[in-house]
C-alpha cells in the first residue's frame, strides 16, 4: 500500500497544482499539497507500522486519504476531469484494498470533506479544463490504473497459489503424498459416471502388506512407517498419470486405474509385486515383505463408491484367503 500511495499522491500533484496555479491560489495551498505529495505518504506508513493492530491503522489511514481526496476537489472548485479521476481512483483503490464496506467509509469521508471544504472556500465551480490541467492529469490516469492492475493482478496470482495448496492440503495424505479418502472417492464417482452407459473398462485395486502387524511388533512403528512410504513411492512409479493411487487410511492402499481391463490391472499388480521384493529397506531378511493384492472391474450393477470398494475388497479378502501374496481378480 505504500508505493501505491507514494505513486498516487505524486501523481495526484501534477494536475491539482495546476489548476491551483491557474486559479492564483496563495503559496500555502501549493506548500499543502507537496506536503500531502510527499510527506503524507511517509507519516502514513510510520503510523501503520506503530499501531498495535497495523491493519486498522492502514484502514485509518486509506479513509484519510480519501478525506484528503475531498478537500482537494473542493479547492479545485469542483474542475471536473481531475475532480472525477481522483474520486474514481481512490474509491476503487479502497475497494480492492479491503472491501465494500472501506470503499464506504472512503466515499462519506471523501463527500464530507468536499461539501465542507466547498461551502468554507465559497461554492465555487470551474467547469473549464484547460489543455494544460488535462496533460497533467494523463499520467494519474494511465499510470495509476497500469499499477493498480498490476496489484489486482499480483494478489489474484497469490490467492491462487494458496487456494492450490489449501486444495493439495485438503486432497492428499500428508504422511505418503498421495490421494487421501476424499479425493479417490471423488475420482471414484467420476470414474462411475463416465462408465454409467459405456462399455470400456475400468478396475479397482486394494493393496494390503501382508503380516503388518508383526512387521510393526517386530521392528517398530516407525520402520512401518518406512515401509509404508516406500510402497507410495513405488505405486507413483508404476502408476500412469491417469491413475489414482490412495490411501484410504492406516496401510489400506487403493489405486484407481482408468480404462483398464482386468488382465492389463493383472499386471500392473505384477509389477508393484516384483518392485517390492527388490526393496531393501534393510539386511534382515526377516524384513523382506509380500503383498496381497485384490482386483475389481466395475460393473454396471455398481451404484457408488461403496459397491466398487467392496468388491475390491472382496477381491483382497479372497487374495488373503487363498494364502497372501497374490493376486486375485474378479
Ligand atoms: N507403521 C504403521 N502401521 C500402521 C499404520 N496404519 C495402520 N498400521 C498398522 O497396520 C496393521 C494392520 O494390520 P492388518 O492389516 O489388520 O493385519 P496384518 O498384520 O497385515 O495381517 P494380514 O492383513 O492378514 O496380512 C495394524 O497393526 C495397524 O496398527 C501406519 O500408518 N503406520
Amino acid at each position: 500500500m505504500f508505493l501505491m500511495r507514494v505513486l498516487g499522491t505524486f501523481l495526484c500533484f501534477f494536475p491539482i497544482l495546476s489548476v491551483l496555479n491557474e486559479q492564483q491560489r496563495p503559496p500555502a495551498f501549493s506548500l499543502l499539497l507537496a506536503a500531502n505529495a510527499f510527506i503524507w505518504p511517509w507519516l502514513a506508513f510510520w503510523r501503520s507500522r506503530r499501531g498495535p493492530v497495523p491493519l486498522r491503522s492502514e484502514h485509518q489511514n486509506l479513509v484519510a486519504d480519501a478525506a484528503a481526496g475531498g478537500f482537494w476537489i473542493a479547492t479545485m472548485q469542483l474542475n471536473p476531469l481531475p475532480s472525477v479521476v481522483i474520486a474514481t481512483i481512490l474509491l476503487a483503490d479502497r475497494l480492492s484494498a479491503g472491501s465494500y464496506r472501506l470503499m464506504a467509509k472512503g466515499a462519506c469521508a471523501l463527500l464530507l470533506t468536499l461539501f465542507v471544504t466547498w461551502v468554507i472556500q465559497g461554492m465555487n465551480v470551474e467547469w473549464y479544463v484547460t489543455q494544460r490541467t488535462l496533460l497533467a492529469t494523463l499520467p494519474l490516469i494511465a499510470l495509476y490504473l497500469l499499477a493498480l492492475s498490476a496489484l489486482t493482478d499480483g494478489i489474484a496470482t497469490r490467492l491462487r497459489i494458496k487456494s492450490r495448496e489449501l486444495e493439495h492440503i485438503a486432497m492428499m495424505d500428508p504422511f505418503l503424498d498421495i490421494a487421501n479418502r476424499r479425493l479417490l472417492e471423488m475420482k471414484i464417482n467420476a470414474e462411475l459416471h463416465k462408465l454409467n452407459g459405456q462399455c470400456h473398462a475400468s478396475t479397482l485395486m486394494y493393496i494390503d502388506i501382508d503380516n503388518f502387524k508383526t512387521v510393526n511388533d517386530r521392528f517398530g512403528h516407525k520402520v512401518g512407517d518406512t515401509l509404508l512410504i516406500a510402497m507410495s513411492d513405488i505405486l507413483r512409479i508404476v502408476t500412469r498419470q491417469t491413475d489414482t493411487p490412495a490411501r484410504l487410511g492406516g496401510d489400506e492402499i487403493v489405486v484407481l486405474l482408468p480404462d483398464t481391463t482386468l488382465d492389463q490391472a493383472y499386471d500392473v499388480g505384477r509389477r508393484i509385486m516384483d518392485a517390492v521384493t527388490l526393496l531393501r529397506l534393510s539386511p534382515d531378511r526377516a524384513l523382506d515383505f509380500t503383498l496381497s493384492i485384490g482386483i475389481a472391474s466395475a460393473v454396471s450393477s455398481m451404484t457408488d463408491v461403496a459397491d466398487w470398494l467392496k468388491a475390491a475388497d472382496d477381491a483382497l479378502y479372497q487374495a488373503k484367503r487363498q494364502g497372501k501374496n497374490r493376486i486375485f481378480a474378479h
